[in-house]
Parts: structure tokens; sequence; C-alpha cells
């Protein structure tokens, strides 16, 4: 259930479900399925978004808070909000203006982007209209040189991190793709990376991805790169302890938006679990199914110091180019504040835990717990 809509779907888009209407109504359906689709039964894709339904926040009156501040400072940069935009490949399947766009578009609202290693346009491109901070998104290949090559461009174009994608050592089985036998069409491809093949994305990453990864990855990375490293991709209690005590930078709670393991859990669930387990020693981030407002606060409320959102940018950029990216970060943005002013919080840092409730628990609550209910005990499993 999406509210209120009108029967006639006009043009003009009030929400990111009104953005992703008009995408789905835009692109081929072989795009719409690669883009949209997760692995398997897609259990997991729909289990993030679920989690927010799950949520509820709980308002507090007369805070005099009503002129709320988005602002965070993270990894020592100042962001307007606590938003970025996910590392999603070939904006190029979309756009013919691909990341181009996507980048002239967030920086209308100054937010950041992390931009995939298959990124269809040129990272030197992309950084020359950027207006917030640049973070690259990296996979690693079993071609070390390859991978070094493009973190150094990366560096030296003036991305101000890397983020490295843990949670992929192959794809996951996507059955729409599999089912449509996806290939990309003419035209598009990775702009920063050497290579051929890559027209099957499953087929591709199963030959160049490194399957052997490990932790030592961390200090291989640390060798050819000052940045600070982001690991992308952890679910669990103990990788998250053993990201920190591996000296990864920051942290983004993630499963890849469904696409990787089905019947992985959503990311929302095992997020205070992760972070009491890494007990400030790095920043959490998350994302999976952050498509309003209020699930941009939900994730704050729990722990988070920011969140990423990716298909939604996607459904930005198809209906509307750098305009309609610019109106997704918009609609984001205004939502929070407006949550923020309803909720009585005028600074992230009045956000915590005794903001939300989780939907099942609510009745046995004593009246007088409303305002420290006992949330989301933490995850009932630890990996
Ligand atoms: C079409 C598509 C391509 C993606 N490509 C990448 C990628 O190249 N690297 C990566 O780390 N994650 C990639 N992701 C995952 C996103 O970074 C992110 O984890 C996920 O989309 C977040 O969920 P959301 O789409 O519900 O906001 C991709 C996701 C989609 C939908
Ligand atoms: O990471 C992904 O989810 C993804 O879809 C992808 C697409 C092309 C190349 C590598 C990954």
């Amino acid at each position: 259930m999406r509210g209120a809509e009108p029967a006639d779907a006009p043009d003009e888009a009030f929400t990111l479900a009104d953005y992703e209407r008009r995408a789905r109504a835009l692109l081929p359906p072989a795009i719409w399925d690669f883009i949209a689709g997760g692995a398997g039964e897609e259990r997991t894709l729909r289990a993030n978004e679920a989690a927010f339904e799950r949520l509820w926040l709980l308002p507090r009156v007369l805070t005099g808070a009503g002129r709320p501040i988005t602002g965070i400072r993270l990894l020592g940069r100042d962001w307007p909000a606590p938003i970025g935009v996910a590392p999603v490949a070939y904006h190029t399947l979309v756009h013919p203006e691909g990341e181009i766009a996507t980048a002239r578009g967030a920086a209308r609202a100054g937010l950041p982007f992390v931009v995939s290693t298959f990124a269809g346009t040129v990272l030197e491109d992309i950084a020359a209209v950027a207006g917030g901070p640049l973070w690259l998104q990296l996979y690693c290949f079993r071609d070390r040189d390859v991978t070094r090559r493009l973190v150094e461009r990366a560096e030296h174009a003036g991305f101000e991190a890397i983020v490295l994608t843990v949670d992929a050592p192959r794809l996951g089985r996507r059955l729409r793709d599999v089912r449509n036998d996806f290939r990309l069409p003419p035209g598009v491809a990775p702009a920063n990376i050497s290579g051929d093949d890559f027209a099957s994305p499953a087929g591709h990453a199963a030959v160049a991805f490194d399957p052997a990864l490990d932790w030592s990855v961390l200090s291989w990375l640390r060798s050819v790169s000052g940045l600070p490293i982001v690991l992308k991709g952890i679910l669990g209690t103990s990788d998250a302890r053993r990201a920190v005590a591996a000296g990864a930078d920051a942290i983004v709670v993630s499963n890849h938006g469904g696409r990787q393991l089905d019947g992985s859990p959503a990311t929302l669930e095992m997020l205070p679990g992760i972070v009491a387990a890494v007990a400030g020693g790095v920043p959490v981030l998350i994302d999976g199914g952050v498509r309003r407002g209020v699930d941009v606060l939900a994730c704050l409320a729990l722990g988070a110091a920011a969140v990423l959102v990716g298909r939604p940018v996607l459904h930005g950029l198809t209906a509307g180019g750098a305009d309609g990216v610019a109106g997704v970060l918009g609609i984001l943005l205004d939502e929070l504040q407006d949550t923020m002013a309803l909720t009585g919080v005028d600074s992230l840092e009045a956000v915590d835990r005794s903001l939300v409730a989780q939907r099942e628990q609510l009745p046995h609550l004593p009246l007088a717990g409303l305002g420290t209910p006992p949330l989301l005990p933490d995850a009932a499993w630890r990996t």
C-alpha cells in the first residue's frame, strides 16, 4: 500500500513511490527487473521494506523543536543530511548521461554519492560536477592491478573514501535476470575498468571477482590507498566487531538490497545488535528499503549514523535525469525535516532509541513505559 494515490496517476511526483511508478512505466521490462529484482524468491528484498512497517515513531510534544537541523558530520566531512546515494552499477542503463546526471542531482542537495566500480561514466567526469563528498565503491577483482588502478584514479580525482563491498564473492542468483536472459544493451559498459565480456553481470562477476577474498584484503587495500575504508555488506555482530578490529573506518549494514543471499535478514532488524557490538568504535551506516523520511529517522533512532538509498535514486534518474535525482533526494530531505519537527527533535544528536517502538511490543507495554520501550531485542541470532 503506497498511500493516497490519484486514480489517473498524473506526472507530478510527491513521494518516492510516485517516482518508482513513473520509472516502471518508462523502462523496458527486463531493465526494470534487473533494477527492482532480488536474489532467489526475493524474501530478503521484501523484508527490507517490510521491517519499516513494523516500527512506530513516538512523538514528543511541546519540545520547541519546530525548526529541525538535519546536518551531520561523518569521516571528517559535514553532510547536510544523513542520506547518501548507494552504489548502483550502470546508471547509463536508465539515462544517457548516467552518473553525471546523478552527480548533478545529488550536488543540488549537497549530498554524498557512492560511485559503483561498474559506473557507466568516467570517474573524473563525475568528480567535475559533484557537489558533495564522493566515495568509490570497490569490487576487489582477481586482477589486483585493475583493482589498484581504479583506487588510485579515484583518490587522484578527489574521492574521499573507498567502500569495499564484502558480500559478493559472486553475484546472487537473481531469477528475474536468469529468466529474462538479461544482457546489458549495446552502449552500456563499465567506463573505469578494463576487461571484456561485461554483458552478463553475473557471468562477468563469476570470472572477474575474487571468490577467495578474506580479511587480509584490508591490509592490501591499506597498502594501496590512504583513504578511509568503509566495509559494505555486514549483517552479523561478530563480523561488525571484526571489521572494527581490522581497522575499517566505517561499516554499512547491508544485504545488497536483497540481491545477494536470499534468506538473510532485513537490515533494519540487524542494526541495533550491530550498533551495540560496535559500541561507538566506528560509524554504522545502513541501506535497504529506505523509502521515506520517517525511515531515515527510524534508522538513526536505532543507532545508524546515516543511510544510503539505492533504487529510488535510479527511479528519479529514469523519470527526470538530474532533476529527478534532485527531486527524489529533496523529497527525502523534506520528509526528514517534517518527521523531526513532528517527532519533537530539532537536531539529530537528540535522536535515540526512545523515539521508536516495535509494533508487536506496544500492546504489552505499561502506559508509563511508552517513553522507553524495550525495542527490537538484539538480534536473536549471532554469526
Ligand atoms: C541495480 C542495482 C545495482 C547495484 N550495484 C551495486 C554495485 O555495483 N555495488 C554495490 O556495492 N552495490 C550495488 N547495489 C546494491 C546497493 O548499493 C544497495 O545496497 C541496495 O540497492 C540498497 O537497497 P535499496 O535499493 O533498497 O535502497 C546495486 C543495487 C541495485 C538495485
Ligand atoms: O552489485 C549488484 O547488485 C549488481 O547488480 C552488479 C551489476 C553489474 C556488475 C556488478 C554488480
